[in-house]
């Protein structure tokens, strides 16, 4: 397995993060563990600063808090200076509870209820990114309620094609998300709010997809989004002044994966920008980005406590953990590939190939085809790397299998950012019909 960030084998031949032994972490919070390496998500955010400082351009970094959200996680990205991408009201909420800076929050989603459009009015936050023509006329109707003035981003469907898995490309014409920008549609989104007195536009917004090492579909978004930037300025004579480009920067899961450092995807948007706005002759517009695994996703690694296995002669064996699709849904739906090691076992050579399976009751419920460990048995246990983003967020109670707790470690210390869900909390929201008890 990579080791990433502070993640090092210790001299008791253990796995050890963030100065903390993962065998001493699992005998105090048990299993299974998310475990954040805090100095790499805060010197991954680092490095977008810098980036985009040695570009000598304006710019905003949000992070994309659907990878990870909680109301710690909130506060160091307030510390680094990020701004906040929120996509729902329960975002919004953790933001709240975080204190989040309200102006630096960005509100995303392609079906924003009128209760989350108020939330993010009354809370004045930065922005709302605006998927569609019915979200313009609602989101103007509701601030004209309220007697405010929303800033928006209309969100651009650019019509590059990333090159990722096909659920988590968003740029292409055929997606849920944003105004075509080659059928006309968003030039029609730009009339519309030229006529609404309660929206502002400030700019707009495209995001091509995720988990892409490719500078060019990048590249290609900015050329596309700078035309029709400089386009709406000349045809509308209106000043505006963002370029959100997404997030969507690729990390490296396992050895097949070729990301570049930060720093070439930023340099490469900002000078694919900056030459387009020079060949029309406009203002350099602040570049936002919106970075969500790229900030967390190395950072995360999942411990579990392997159990029961079953060989299968000639065929494999598969060894179960105590955990699976609940705390990481990921090779079920993307049939995303992740490395492990055995965290007690760590200078132990490989000895047999295995596959890791879930405990839920779904044959889909594996984590891991084919991976060489040293002999699994009972009681060990098992490290997952890379699974800081999307993994707690899309956790879930399938089986009823309580979510795990969340940790974050920091030169030496453990710290409770989320506490394992209890049995209780599972049937917590139940309610037996009155007339049951007849
Ligand atoms: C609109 C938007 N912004 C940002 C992101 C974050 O993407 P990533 O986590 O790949 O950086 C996503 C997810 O794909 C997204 O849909
Ligand atoms: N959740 C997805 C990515 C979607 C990102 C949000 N648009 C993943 O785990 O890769």
């Amino acid at each position: 397995m990579y080791l990433h960030g502070t993640s090092k084998i210790n001299d008791r031949g253990h796995l050890d993060i963030g100065g903390c032994d993962t065998v001493d972490l699992v005998q105090q919070f048990g299993t299974p563990l998310y475990v954040f390496d805090e100095a790499l998500i805060r010197k991954q955010i680092q490095n977008y600063h810098q980036a985009f400082q040695e570009c000598g351009v304006k710019y905003q970094v949000a992070y994309a808090s659907k990878a990870f959200s909680t109301v710690a996680m909130y506060k160091l990205v307030e510390q680094e200076n990020m701004s906040l991408e929120v996509v729902s009201e329960g975002e919004l909420h953790t933001a709240v509870k975080a204190d989040f800076p309200r102006d630096r929050i960005h509100f995303h989603g392609n079906n924003k209820t009128v209760s989350e459009i108020q939330y993010g009015l009354k809370e004045n936050i930065g922005c709302f990114v605006v998927d569609n023509l019915v979200e313009l006329e609602l989101l103007n109707k509701v601030a004209q309620e309220m007697g405010k003035v929303a800033k928006i981003l209309m969100r651009i469907t650019p019509g590059v094609e990333a090159h990722t898995h096909e659920y988590i490309q968003t740029g292409q014409a055929d997606s849920k998300f944003g105004f075509d920008l080659n059928n006309g549609q968003a030039r029609q989104g730009v009339e519309v709010v030229q006529a609404l007195k309660n929206l502002e536009l400030i700019g707009f917004h495209a995001h091509i997809g995720s988990q892409i090492f490719d500078v060019r579909g990048f590249e290609m978004a900015a050329e596309k989004m700078v035309a029709w930037y400089a386009q709406v300025i000349k045809d509308f004579d209106i000043t505006i002044r963002v370029l959100n480009l997404g997030g969507g920067f690729g990390i490296r899961y396992n050895k097949a994966d070729a990301p570049l450092p930060v720093a070439d995807y930023i340099k490469a948007l900002a000078q694919a920008i900056r030459n387009d706005v020079e060949k029309f002759g406009i203002d350099m517009p602040e570049i936002w980005v919106e970075p969500g695994r790229s900030i967390v996703g190395e950072a995360g690694t999942t411990l579990y406590t392997i159990g029961t296995s079953k060989d299968i002669p000639g065929i494999r064996r598969y060894v179960a953990v105590d955990g699976g699709m609940t705390d990481n849904l990921r090779p079920a739906m993307y049939k995303a590939k992740y490395e492990a090691m055995i965290a007690n076992k760590a200078t132990i050579a490989a000895k047999e190939k295995v596959s890791i399976a879930g405990k839920c009751c779904e044959s889909g419920d594996m984590l891991i085809w084919d991976i060489d460990l040293p002999e699994a048995t009972p009681g060990d246990i098992l490290a997952v790397s890379c699974t800081g983003a999307y993994g707690y967020s899309m956790s879930n109670n399938y089986n009823r299998i309580p979510r795990p707790a969340v940790i974050f470690v920091y030169d030496g210390q453990a710290d409770l950012v989320v506490e394992r869900e209890s049995l209780d909390d599972i049937v917590k929201n139940d309610r037996i019909p009155q007339r049951f008890n007849r």
